[in-house]
């Protein structure tokens, strides 16, 4: 019986069908697995560049392009009109990559094309350090050398991207954002196989699950075109497939990756992987991450990623504050959680009455509220001291300059009112929560067999003791996403020193499938250039950090004022919305709740629908930079950039007071500010009245 499998292009085709031809396909593909090989009607074209390519019919105008891959397994890569199937046929040449032996497909003819129109390069090739031997070790066909010897800008190289095959394209961007040959290989060295058979296409679509699909029978079929947008809950990058689906990693295992690379996809498919592989007891998996917005996104990605109840069933999908909650609440009813209202002004109360603090060289400085709850949280709390003589002696790594030990008594006696403020009203901060609920899961059996973690790095040490503590140690226990260059809040963690050692298991993710080259580049150019120090006490750096599509520029508006500026972005959300963007997939983004209120406000005025979660209504997004953590926007706008305005005044220690301290402040904004902007997927607009800030890069 002839077998049919899908190509990751035939997805977003199908996704634009009208749906009688949809359901044409469905048809077709029915017929297709019913018959024998000599029952099909697959067309042979002449002038194909490719022996192996067919059509099929699919309706009176609509031809499916087939490639027959032998023993009767065939894979469907296009639906279209009669005329464009034929040319999309003819065009292509399918091989197998000699290195990794997975299928690939080339534009043969356009390849032709581009040879014809570009002249040898006259200055330096963008490949000049790549010796052709270097380029065969990476899997660059020895064909294509001439060709990219003629290559000398990033632009010509895109002009490539849509005629080379994925993974020698994905090769080439690696060498040309400035990976070295050796780190190039190093990303593909655990794919490369020995037994390349270049005339086997079977064998090689067998090992391209990223792009071919084998599907199992209808039922699988139609829950992947249940959802043909959504290409990533079938065909995941080969990078992030080794990462979610190896089978064993001897202990907690950490995932990196920027902005976009699919951390939260591999997690997702982690958990249902490992879900699947559970005895069917009472096991499950725990799936966390930093808040219950966040988490209520999981839960319905992973609702779209499997409706199978018995995986579903496995996988508890909570947020950290919320899991700690329920941890405490076994053991006592009444909990009253002190919230930010709650607790900014008994620092600010602290930080007043405070006395006033005589640096090494003799200046003189108050302390200021955030930095007491920082020294709270990150010093005291992270290391979970409770005597004043114990903070004396402590070290307080990466918290700027030091403190005498009579600094220190001040600081400790300053923050131990407002911790036994609390106290006295029978109140705990999430942090104090995780920190008891860790306490309390230590002693107590662990209930999860697996945690996979998102946006884990901006967890504080509290909450990963309580993560540690509630699942055993030992294969598969923690799967960990994390991108240190989205840092915005101020955990310094080691997970080493918290019983969580990932030496030896920890990967990187480096193609960002969301936001355009264009965005992209706009957004690392915010980062401060020197590497951050990642959870596992390693420099993480961004080389080979790229995106694999190409947009419009981002644009700045400026404005004489506020008032103007918000006229403007009036008109800008209602000409994405006049274009057919969804209200949901548009958000603004500032750096402050007040300007955060005054844009809902003047957006509702404009009776432009906003989303307002408390009333469960749907709309546009607007919200403070940190709220836009974790989500994406085919539209973004971020607004307010203004000198005054980011870097916030009040988040950023002086220079003068702290030069140590001023530079982590400095970055966390940085950092704040990256995340909004890799927010968008395909246009981001920005705006500011006034000076615009120096965080952001001049725009030409
Ligand atoms: N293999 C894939 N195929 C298609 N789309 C993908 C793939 N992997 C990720 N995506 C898409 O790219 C976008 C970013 O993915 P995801 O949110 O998982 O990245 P992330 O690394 O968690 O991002 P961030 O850290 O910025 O929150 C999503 O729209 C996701 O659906």
């Amino acid at each position: 019986m002839a077998e049919l499998a899908i190509d990751r292009g035939f997805l977003p085709a199908y996704a634009k069908l009208q749906r009688p031809v949809q359901h044409a396909v469905l048809t077709a593909i029915d017929k297709f697995s019913a018959h024998t090989h000599a029952g099909i009607h697959l067309e042979k074209l002449s002038g194909a560049r490719d022996p192996h390519v067919r059509t099929i019919r699919i309706d009176q105008f609509y031809r499916g392009v087939v490639l027959a891959l032998g023993a009767e397994r065939y894979a469907l890569l296009n639906v279209l009109p009669h005329d464009d199937a034929n040319t999309f046929a003819t065009r292509r040449r399918f091989t197998v990559n000699q290195v990794l032996g997975v299928l690939e497909v080339r534009d043969q003819a356009g390849l032709d094309e581009f040879t014809a129109s570009t002249e040898p390069s006259p200055t330096t090739g963008l490949f000049d350090d790549v010796s052709a031997a270097n380029f065969e070790r990476l899997g660059i066909d020895k064909e294509l050398v001439p060709l990219l010897r003629r290559i000398s800008t990033d632009k010509e190289l895109e002009g490539l991207s849509t005629l080379l095959p994925q993974v020698q394209y994905d090769v080439l961007t690696g060498l040309a954002s400035g990976m070295s040959v050796p780190e190039v290989w190093e990303e593909m060295a655990e794919r490369i196989v020995d037994d390349v058979n270049p005339d086997d296409l079977l064998t090689a679509a067998q090992r391209t699950p990223d792009r071919i699909a084998f599907v199992s029978g209808p039922v699988e079929l139609a829950a992947i075109l249940a959802h043909p947008f959504d290409v990533w809950r079938t065909f995941l990058h080969s990078a992030q497939r080794d990462v979610a689906y190896r089978v064993t990693y001897t202990g907690p295992a950490l995932i990196t990756g920027s902005a976009g690379t699919g951390k939260t996809v591999t997690g997702l498919h982690r958990a249902v992987f490992l879900a699947r592989r559970l005895p069917d007891d009472e096991s499950k998996v725990l799936l966390t991450t930093y808040t219950r917005s966040l988490a209520d996104a999981l839960g319905k990605q992973l609702r779209l990623l499997s409706s199978d109840p018995a995986v579903l069933r496995r996988i508890e999908v909570v947020g950290v504050d919320k899991l700690a909650h329920q941890i405490v609440a076994q053991r006592r009813k009444r909990i009253t959680v002190a919230t930010d209202s709650i607790v900014e002004p008994l620092w600010e109360e602290a930080a007043r009455t405070a006395p006033s603090q005589v640096n090494r060289a003799g200046v003189v400085s108050r302390v200021s509220p955030a930095f007491l709850k920082r020294e709270w949280e990150q010093v005291i709390l992270a290391q979970q001291l409770t005597t004043a003589e114990a903070y004396r002696d402590t070290p307080r790594k990466g918290r700027g300059a030091g403190l005498r030990a009579a600094q220190r008594d001040q600081v400790w006696a300053a923050i131990s009112g407002v911790v036994d403020k609390l106290a006295s009203m029978r109140m705990q901060t999430h942090t104090q929560l995780a920190d008891e609920a860790a306490a309390l899961a230590a002693g107590a059996p662990a209930p999860y067999r697996h945690i996979v973690v998102d946006e884990g790095q901006d967890l504080h040490p509290a909450q990963w003791r309580l993560l540690r503590a509630l699942v055993p140690a030992g294969n598969n226990d923690m799967f960990l996403l994390a991108d240190p260059h989205q840092r915005i809040y101020d955990s310094q963690v080691s997970l080493a020193r918290l019983g969580i050692p990932v030496r030896g298991r920890t990967r990187r993710l480096t193609v960002n499938y969301r936001t355009t080259h264009e965005i992209l580049d706009l957004s690392v150019k915010v980062l401060d250039p020197h590497a951050v120090v990642g959870l596992d006490d390693a420099p993480d750096s961004l080389t080979g950090y790229r995106s694999i599509t190409r947009g419009s520029r981002p644009e700045l508006s400026t404005h004489r004022d506020q008032n103007d500026e918000l006229e403007s972005l009036i008109e800008r959300v209602g000409t994405w919305l006049d274009q057919g963007v969804e209200p949901h997939a548009i958000g603004v983004a500032a750096r402050t709740g007040k300007l955060v209120k005054a844009i809902r406000t003047t957006l509702a005025g404009a009776y432009i629908p906003v989303a307002d979660d408390n009333q469960g209504t749907d709309g546009v997004r607007v919200t403070t930079m940190h709220g836009m953590k974790g989500l994406e926007f085919r539209c973004l706008a971020v607004v307010g950039l203004d000198a005054g305005a980011l870097p916030a005044a009040n988040a950023v220690t002086s220079a003068a007071d702290d030069p140590l301290a001023y530079r982590q402040d400095l970055q966390r904004e940085r950092c704040l500010l990256f995340v909004a902007l890799t927010r968008a997927r395909d246009v981001l607009y920005l705006s500011h009245s006034g000076k615009p800030t120096n965080l952001l890069p001049a725009l030409t």
